[in-house]
């Protein structure tokens, strides 16, 4: 609960601090300002939902693979300590949600019903495990980013396996992901996709995502899906993507 409402308030705080930036106040009524305007924010309806479900968490849809390898990378990533320092870590957890908070509002020209119904695409079905249950964490340097991916029998392509467009929403995801932790907001350009193996459906896999150079405004990305054992390679990608500025969205 506090944790939300500080996210909340950090969010308020940013808007605050605009008229304050502008006018010149008296402290006293700065701080009056910033009060109000934090208790309205905090009675008015939101946005999204402060209680934003994370995705990225194990549940009980998880087979036994997708939950040692996340135990695995999960035992590696950063630990919060209360007023120490925090301990070295190798792997940061990405949370995920089924909206992106930061742009909640969506475009200018979208209608407030689709605003308000968009979700992402790969966290929209709400039974556990019948589509894409993953998890990615990112490398301390950002070099590498690594998906967990459980694919549920919603995803069928060829009877009994994975779809190739499911497939390729997932290596878009990871390392789409990947780009724009690594740069700003991105889109992807380009995305080549060789498919070696089929994936069985229902199983668990690996998507690693390795940064291959950046030059300016794009980042060049390389990805592999593989068995969690590394032994059979299933499908290679290849991926552009160029740093936007988030007015390119607002345009339609
Ligand atoms: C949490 C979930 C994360 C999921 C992430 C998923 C991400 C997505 O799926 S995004 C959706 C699919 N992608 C799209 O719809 C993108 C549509 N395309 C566009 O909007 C634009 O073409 C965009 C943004 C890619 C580039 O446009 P713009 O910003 O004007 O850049 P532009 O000046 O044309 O090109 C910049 C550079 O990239 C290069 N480039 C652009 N497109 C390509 C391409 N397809 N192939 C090769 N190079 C390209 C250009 O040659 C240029 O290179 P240089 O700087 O060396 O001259």
């Amino acid at each position: 609960m506090a944790r939300t409402l500080c996210r909340i308030f950090k969010g308020c705080q940013s808007i605050c601090s605009l008229p304050l930036m502008k006018t010149r106040l008296h402290p006293s009524a700065s701080v009056l300002l910033r009060t109000v305007c934090v208790r309205r924010m905090l009675t008015l309806p939101l946005p999204f939902s402060p209680k934003a479900r994370d995705f990225s968490l194990p549940n009980s849809s998880w087979g036994a693979e997708m939950r040692q390898l996340y135990e695995h990378y999960n035992s590696q990533c950063e630990e919060e300590m209360k007023g120490e320092e925090k301990q070295d870590w190798a792997w940061k957890r990405l949370p995920s949600y089924n909206r992106s908070l930061k742009y909640a509002t969506g475009g200018v020209y979208l209608s407030k019903i689709i605003q308000s119904k968009a979700r992402l695409f790969t966290r929209n079905i709400k039974e556990p495990g019948a589509a894409f249950e993953y998890v990615l964490f990112v490398s301390k340097d950002e070099q590498k980013c690594v998906c967990i991916f459980q694919a549920g029998h919603l995803l069928e392509g060829p009877p009994g396996h994975v779809h190739g467009g499911a497939i390729a929403t997932m290596i878009d995801t990871v390392t789409g992901t990947h780009a724009s932790v690594l740069s700003a907001p991105v889109m992807t350009a380009n995305l080549n996709i060789n498919y070696r193996r089929p994936i069985p459906l229902g199983s668990t896999v690996l998507i690693e995502s390795s940064l291959n150079k950046t030059e300016g405004r794009k980042v060049l990305i390389s990805c592999k899906v593989t068995s969690t054992d590394g032994s059979k390679l299933h499908t290679e990608a290849t991926a552009l993507f160029v740093a936007i500025n988030v007015s390119h969205l607002l345009g339609g």
